[in-house]
C-alpha cells in the first residue's frame, strides 16, 4: 500500500495508480476523526498570535513548506475554499481560489453554465488550474469539486501535495449556500450521487483526508497547517 493510500484509510478503495512523491513515511489517519496523526494536532499547540513570529521565522528559512502549490480537492460544499483560507492564513502563505479565477475571468458560475454548459466550463477551468498550479512557492490553491473529472488537471496534480475534504450530504444541506452551485440549486440530494461517481478520482489524487463534519473550521486549520510542514519536511529528507 502506497504512503498516501494509507493516509485515505478511511476514504474508500487503494487508488489504481499510486502517486509519487511524498509522503514517504506512514502518516495514519485516525479512524473516524478525519485528522492525520503523524502530528499531536490539538492539544497544547500554541494560539495563532502567539505561533505567528515563529512561522515566520520558519519561512525565512525556507524549508518549512512545499515549494509548490498545496491543493485542496473535495466534494462541493465540504470547505475547500473557506478551510484553504484558514490554512493559508495559519502557514503566511497567499491563497487561491480557482472558481474565483474563473469568475473574474469569465463570469458568474452559475450564468456560465446556463449560457455555455458544463463541458465548456470544464475546459476552461482547466486552463485556470493549470495556470494557477505553474506557479511557484507556497501557496493552498482551493479547486472547484468537479474539475477532478478532468484528467488534464488530475494529472497535473500528482507533482502537488493534495488534501481532499470530506464531509456529508446532510452536514452539506445544513450549512451550504446551494443557490450559487448550478449542479445542487435544483436538486440539492444530487450532492451524494455526484460524489459517488467522483469518489475514485478525489481517491486516486489525495495524500491526506480530512473530515470537515467532524471537527471545527479552527481545529482542522492548524491540523492540515501541521500536514503540510510535515510533508515539506518529508521532501527536503528525500531530497537531501
Ligand atoms: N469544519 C468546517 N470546515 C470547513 N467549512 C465548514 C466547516 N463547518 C462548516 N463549514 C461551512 O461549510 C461551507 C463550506 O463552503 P465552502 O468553503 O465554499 O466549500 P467548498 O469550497 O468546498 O465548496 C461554508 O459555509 C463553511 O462555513
Ligand atoms: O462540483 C462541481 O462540479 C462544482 C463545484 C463548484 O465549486 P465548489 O466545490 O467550491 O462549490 C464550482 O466549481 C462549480 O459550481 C461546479
Ligand atoms: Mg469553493
Amino acid at each position: 500500500m502506497s504512503a498516501h493510500r494509507r493516509a485515505n484509510r478511511d476514504a474508500g478503495p487503494p487508488a489504481q495508480r499510486p502517486k509519487p512523491g511524498p509522503p514517504t513515511a506512514p502518516i495514519r489517519q485516525v479512524p473516524g476523526s478525519g485528522e492525520a496523526a503523524s502530528g499531536a494536532a490539538g492539544a497544547g499547540r500554541p494560539t495563532p498570535a502567539a505561533a505567528k513570529p515563529r512561522r515566520r521565522r520558519r519561512r525565512r528559512g525556507g524549508s518549512r513548506l512545499p515549494d509548490r502549490a498545496i491543493v485542496f480537492v473535495g466534494p462541493m460544499a465540504a470547505g475547500k475554499t473557506s478551510l484553504g483560507k484558514r490554512v493559508a492564513r495559519e502557514l503566511g502563505i497567499p491563497f487561491v481560489d480557482t472558481d474565483a479565477v474563473f469568475v473574474r475571468q469569465h463570469g458568474v458560475i452559475t450564468e456560465f453554465f446556463a449560457t455555455h454548459g458544463e463541458a465548456e466550463f470544464r475546459r476552461l477551468e482547466a486552463d485556470v488550474i493549470e495556470s494557477e498550479l505553474s506557479a511557484p512557492g507556497s501557496r493552498i490553491v482551493a479547486l472547484g469539486g468537479g474539475a477532478v473529472i478532468t484528467e488534464r488537471t488530475r494529472r497535473l496534480l500528482q507533482d502537488h501535495p493534495v488534501v481532499l475534504l470530506m464531509t456529508t450530504q446532510e452536514a452539506v444541506l445544513r450549512t451550504a449556500n446551494l443557490a450559487r452551485r448550478p449542479l445542487l440549486r435544483d436538486d440539492p440530494e444530487a450532492w451524494g450521487r455526484i460524489l459517488e461517481e467522483r469518489r475514485p478520482f478525489y481517491e486516486e489524487v489525495a495524500d491526506v483526508t480530512y473530515r470537515t463534519d467532524r471537527a471545527t473550521k479552527e481545529q482542522l486549520a492548524r491540523r492540515v497547517a501541521q500536514w503540510a510542514r510535515g510533508y515539506a519536511r518529508k521532501q527536503n529528507e528525500r531530497e537531501q
